[in-house]
């Protein structure tokens, strides 16, 4: 009899009970399935949990700053680590008392902490210092790339169709991944139009609001994860029992996907559409179809022409976005997976949680367009995600210097490393049996 997958894969090292469903029809495993399941498992009771108080937000939903989305999608989970990370000005916590209902039954499924005196809240302030001294042109510099991004981008489009010029399509389609990552940046935040060019490449804000913004920033890593969680069964980056069969064809499959990745998406999320599912789609998922219209429309390519080039288009973007976003800065063997042996189960920092499972990449650190376009700064950016990304560079004195005092270190690698230790976490079998080392020398 074949194993069931909770044999196959690991318990969870930091006593996170995972999502119901997270083992079954995992390749369809959708954020909103994920949102369900964490009713089950967070003691929300149907209202909204941080740390262990309960919250009646409902009144709060449509008047909540940051827009809707956050809290309508959260409703019956524990929001504590999306509560304390997507804050920077003391208003939320005051707020939040007049919605206090009564105190949660049970213990908190993630063993993440936020203790006044600890690194995360430490670092936070010191950060809030240092924000409110920067000069706003960073801000107003990265909308001046990501607007640069998204006209190149459909210049190039209209052109590639018009000429029929397969170079200018890889040009253009380096510059779809370029502008999808860029806008990256903008979805973390309060709603605001730019989030939406994030949807040229047939992905979808909300759902990354989900798996990206609320499941892999806040539990980064863990099993709870559902950035390692949606590439399974094909992919595992946890330390678990892999046949050498599946070792081997990693190398093969992996390009693939990241060709495909983009449509596949879009068929994933299509397929409950045909089915006469509606839940969760909106008039602006029909964003990544102003760009196929556009190059019709002023090309004077054909219909079908038009259709094979935006697609052409799409491949190379999903190829680059896909290489990029996978070897950015948590998959290498000496990167925190769940299933190694962590830092500690009790009363673990999340600010320290992040450092565990993060490596930053030297050559990217330090140019403004090379962090907005390629997801760097990643450690700082995980930590502060509301904080567009042209404000990180200033943040790492501070950093640093809250480094030393609580004796960490965040992992500078070079993207050779993280590269090559994207494979071998994919193939890697034997959990780590010492918790993280954040000083060693790479
Ligand atoms: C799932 C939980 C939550 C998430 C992910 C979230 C996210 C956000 C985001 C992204 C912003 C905009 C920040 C920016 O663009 O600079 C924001 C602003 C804000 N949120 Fe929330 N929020 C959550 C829960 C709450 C709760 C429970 C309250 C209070 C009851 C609250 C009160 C506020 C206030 C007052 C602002 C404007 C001031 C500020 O940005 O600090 N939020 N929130």
């Amino acid at each position: 009899m074949a194993p069931k997958s909770e044999d196959i894969l690991p318990k969870s090292t930091l006593g996170i009970k995972p999502p119901r469903r997270r083992f079954d029809n995992k390749q369809n495993y959708a954020a909103d399935v994920w949102l369900e399941d964490k009713q089950e498992t967070d003691g929300a009771e149907g209202l909204w949990r941080i740390h262990d108080d309960l919250y009646d937000l409902a009144d709060f939903i449509n008047k909540h700053p940051g827009g809707r989305d956050w809290l309508e999608l959260t409703k019956g989970t524990d929001i504590t680590e999306a509560f304390e990370v997507h804050h920077v000005t003391s208003g939320p916590e005051e707020l939040l008392k007049s919605f206090f209902v009564r105190k949660a039954k049970t213990k908190r499924n993630a063993p993440f902490t936020f203790k006044e005196d600890g690194f995360y809240k430490t670092l936070k302030r010191e950060v809030v210092k240092v924000v409110k001294t920067l000069p706003t042109q960073s801000k107003k510099t990265s909308n001046f790339f990501i607007d640069s991004l998204l006209v190149l981008m459909f210049t190039f489009s209209v052109m590639a169709a018009a000429y029929w010029n397969y170079i200018l399509g890889v040009i253009s389609g380096n510059l779809l991944a370029m502008l999808t990552i860029a806008a990256h940046n903008y979805f973390h935040r309060r709603d605001n139009i730019r989030m939406y060019y994030f949807q040229f490449s047939l992905m979808q804000v909300r759902e990354w609001r989900v798996s990206h913004v609320l499941s892999h920033h806040l539990h980064t890593n863990t099993i709870d994860d559902l950035e390692i969680t949606a590439w399974e069964p094909i992919f595992q980056y946890l330390p678990i029992k892999k046949t050498t069969r599946e070792r081997v064809m990693v190398y093969l499959y992996f390009p693939f996907m990241w060709l495909t990745g983009f449509h596949m998406n879009f068929i994933k999320k299509v397929l409950p559409l045909l089915k006469g599912d509606y839940k969760g789609y909106r008039i602006t998922d029909l964003t990544p179809f102003i760009l196929p219209f556009i190059m019709y429309l002023l090309s004077g390519q054909s219909f079908l022409g038009t259709l094979w080039m935006w697609n052409f288009i799409v491949m190379i973007a999903s190829l680059h976005f896909f290489f990029v976003g996978l070897n950015a800065a948590h998959h290498h063997p000496d990167v925190f997976h769940d299933g190694d042996v962590p830092r500690t189960t009790e009363d673990y920092d999340w600010g320290l949680s992040q450092l565990d499972a993060i490596m930053d990449r030297k050559e990217i650190s330090g140019s403004h367009f090379l962090v907005l376009t390629n997801f760097g700064d990643h450690a700082l950016h995980h930590m502060f995600p509301t904080l567009d990304h042209g404000i990180l560079e200033h943040l790492y004195p501070t950093l640093y210097k809250v480094m030393e005092t609580f004796n960490v270190n965040l992992r500078m690698v070079s993207q050779l490393d993280t590269i090559v230790g994207q494979f071998q976490q994919l193939s890697k079998i034997e959990p780590n049996k010492q918790p993280p080392d954040l000083f060693k020398k790479y």
